[in-house]
């Protein structure tokens, strides 16, 4: 039996395999109300009846101002609720778990609005020079993760991720390319981690379920967080009861990044084994066999797929023939899928 299609187990809750849908914006939010439309099913939906085993759901703004665009969706409104639970609902018939990734854009936000970042630090010409948040938004800002994890509860979720990666706000405050600060939530490492060590902290007063963070492991830049700095904060998650770390990179300054197959491998591999903690691989991982090279070699625990699973919504199945696995069929397509 393969290890991509063998069940594993967070808190309680069964994936019944490895394969995860990475988070994806679709900026689809029809009238940027951040509210989910008819899209969201049917894309959410299909991955589920692909036999994928956890379908999470894109970058999600704990704030309005915490968009990346106008158009993403939202749950920083009791609003927002109904429609997040019929998503859930719908992808839950089909049989696999579901995450939702709670985001705050920070300084990368493309908005009419005011923007905040930890400090007044434009991301490049194109984006606007944030406002240098007070104490008070940071702590608002906490908040809004503690409200948006108990709505993501009500909705039935199965596994909150936090983003923490891209360059996106927490990432703003973990790397000194970014976080300028001369307070209690700047300066070293330690102080750069609060943000984040108090965000899973208000998290976990309203869930006890699984708890994901997405990294951006490497800032392509030397002047940026090292494998030692990002070890310490992996360390730290895992002390603060966090139960994968999903690694990313990049997103935090404009640099460019090499790409092959397994680009962020690496250090993925690395913090599996340095912090001891559960890893997600995520990044041009393509086929079954390249999947099951990184399950087998005890590199990751679970792997994320993206733009694949946009090219095939079965790519679990092209997955399973590569490894000569019989994947159980939706009903419905088991005459097709011999
Ligand atoms: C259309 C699109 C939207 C994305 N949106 C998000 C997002 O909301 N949150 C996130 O953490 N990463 C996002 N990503 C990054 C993917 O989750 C993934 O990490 C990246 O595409 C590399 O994996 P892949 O090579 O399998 O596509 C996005 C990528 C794409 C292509």
């Amino acid at each position: 039996m393969s290890k991509l299609f063998t069940p594993t187990d967070f808190k309680g809750i069964t994936l019944k395999n490895r394969i995860v849908m990475s988070p994806m914006c679709m900026y689809s939010c029809e009238r940027e109300d951040g509210k989910v439309t008819p899209f969201h099913f049917t894309h959410y939906a299909s991955r589920a009846v692909g036999q994928t085993g956890l379908v999470m759901v894109e970058a999600t703004a704990v704030q309005p101002e915490g968009r990346i665009s106008a158009n993403d969706l939202g749950i920083w409104d009791e609003g927002h609720t109904a429609g997040l639970k019929q998503l859930n609902d719908e992808i839950h018939a089909y049989g696999a778990k579901t995450a939702i990734q709670l985001a705050h854009a920070g300084r990368k936000a493309q908005l009419e609005s005011d923007i905040y970042a930890p400090s007044s630090v434009r991301f490049n010409q194109d984006f606007k020079e944030p406002l240098e948040m007070t104490i008070n938004d940071i702590r608002e800002t906490i908040d809004s993760f503690k409200n948006a994890a108990r709505r993501a509860k009500e909705a039935g979720f199965d596994i909150i991720e936090i983003h923490g990666a891209h360059g996106y706000l927490i990432n703003q405050f973990l790397s000194p390319l970014t976080n300028l600060r001369q307070d209690d939530f700047g300066g070293s490492r330690k102080n750069r981690y609060r943000f984040l060590e108090e965000i899973i902290a208000s998290v976990k007063a309203e869930w006890d379920g699984p708890i994901f963070v997405r990294i951006s492991s490497n800032e392509y830049d030397e002047k940026g967080n090292s494998m030692d700095d990002i070890l310490y904060f992996t360390e730290r998650m895992k002390e603060d009861g966090v139960d994968l770390v999903d690694c990313s990179s990049g997103g935090v300054i404009p640099a460019s990044i090499p790409t092959y197959p397994g680009y962020q491998l690496n250090r993925c591999e690395r913090i599996k084994k340095e912090t001891d903690i559960a890893t997600g691989a995520v990044g041009l991982i393509t086929t079954g066999i390249q999947a099951e090279e990184i399950l087998q070699n005890d590199r990751a625990d679970l792997v994320f797929i993206g733009r694949s699973l946009l090219r095939n919504p079965y790519w679990p199945k092209a997955a399973a023939d590569e490894l000569g696995t019989t994947l159980d069929a939706p009903v419905q397509y088991k005459r097709g899928w011999k």
